[in-house]
């Protein structure tokens, strides 16, 4: 079997010691819900209510969001397929917004004397919310740990690789595989992702990435272009302030008023199933369709699809100058992302003129 010259001096690409799995981090307890969506939401104009309702949306599930234990079982299945592949330098892990956090995770690595690492972040798309936060975290993290850090590359997003596309058709497949015999071959299939202020997708490709990955997705399934939508769920932030649309639950309901009786909705931005996902269409969806009488089934999320974990590791080799794969694959009208961001990679969103903020709360 080949292997990965990690540590070969006469490559020209950079050494990594360590591998950093970087994820958004959820409450595993109770008392974790509040302190961790002040995390997620700290300098952002989230209205207290959106919080308040957000927060009931992890009690109604005991106050614990499935993603650590998610991640927990991704890596478990990355390890060996890594090892496989000749990769043996250790792998850590760290979140943005709970625990285990990046800064106790880069400190962990800068005490074991990791001095290179290379970061996988657990987001398929670009955005300033799913990119460049994510870096401005590491930063931060770094700058709290001082000058032992570890320095931290991260890999290219990767909505476009062609194990991506397959295992997202893969779980398309199976929910379709739930549906009706006579309406397999024609039931609307709804792909939903985050929905983000229309000002932070004025600053990326976050639309045209998740159409592009949508587009391939029906490709491999052969599913014609006048049978799928991609639509936005979990919008927050103030409702004056445009973000993408249209919202997953008036498309439902447009679906039913034009007499649809069967869907299939595919959380495609999205990479496991945590909270976005249970709460906001396996409850919220789910009650809409019982409702107006729609039979709605939810695909899966890639999760630990074989192809999702044999993905991870073909861009850490691409990086590493694994002997196995060297090329940057990818599949449609894009390429390969870039693997290190330029400067106006994922910008923040422009802020709203001072004239439009909300008026200070009076005592
Ligand atoms: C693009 C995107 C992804 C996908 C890429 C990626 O994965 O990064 C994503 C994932 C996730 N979003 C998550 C949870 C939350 N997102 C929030 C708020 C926000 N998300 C945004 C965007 C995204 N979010 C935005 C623009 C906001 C507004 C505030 C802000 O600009 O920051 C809030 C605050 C309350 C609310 O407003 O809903 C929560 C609790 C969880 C964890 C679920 C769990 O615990 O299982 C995950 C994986
Ligand atoms: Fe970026």
């Amino acid at each position: 079997m080949s292997e990965c010259n990690v540590a070969d001096g006469s490559r020209d690409k950079p050494e990594y010691d360590a591998i950093l799995i970087v994820g958004f981090g959820g409450p595993e307890k109770p008392d974790d819900v509040m302190p961790f969506l002040e995390n997620v939401t700290r300098g952002r104009n989230i209205p207290r209510e959106r919080l308040e309702e957000v927060a009931e949306h992890y009690h109604h599930f005991g106050g614990v969001s499935p993603i650590n234990a998610q991640v927990r079982a991704l890596i478990d299945g990355l390890g060996p397929e890594l090892r496989r592949h000749g990769v043996t330098v250790p792998v850590y892990w760290g979140n943005r917004n709970w625990t285990p956090m990046l800064t106790d995770t880069l400190r962990e690595m800068a005490d074991a004397g990791v001095k290179k690492a290379l970061a996988v972040v657990l987001a398929a798309y670009s955005s300033y919310s799913s990119c460049r936060q994510y870096r401005e975290d590491i930063g931060r993290a770094r700058e709290e740990v001082g000058p032992s850090a570890p320095q931290v590359d991260k890999v290219r997003v990767f909505y476009n690789h062609p194990e991506f596309v397959a295992a997202n058709a893969d779980r398309v497949r199976e929910a379709l595989a739930k549906v009706p015999a006579e309406e397999r071959g024609r039931v609307p299939i709804v792909f939903t992702a985050h929905s983000i202020p229309a000002s932070m997708a004025a600053t990326s490709s976050y639309e045209e990435q998740l159409r592009e990955t949508c587009r391939l997705v029906a490709a491999e399934l052969k599913i014609d272009e006048d049978r799928w939508t991609l639509v936005y769920q979990s919008r927050s932030g103030r409702p004056s302030d445009p973000w993408l649309g249209p919202d997953i639950l008036e498309h439902l309901q447009a679906l039913r008023d034009e007499g649809g009786e069967e869907v299939v909705v595919h959380p495609i931005g999205f990479l496991s199933d945590h909270m976005e996902v249970l709460y906001d269409l396996d409850e919220e969806a789910r009650i809409l369709c019982e409702r107006i009488g729609l039979n709605l089934v939810r695909s899966r999320t890639v999760g630990t699809h074989r192809g999702f974990v044999r993905m991870i590791r073909e861009l850490v080799c691409e990086r590493l100058h694994c002997a196995t794969s060297d090329e940057r694959r990818s599949i449609g009208q894009f390429g390969p992302s870039h693997d290190a961001c330029p400067p106006d990679c994922c910008l923040p969103p422009a802020r709203p003129p001072a004239a439009f903020a909300p008026a200070p709360a009076r005592a």
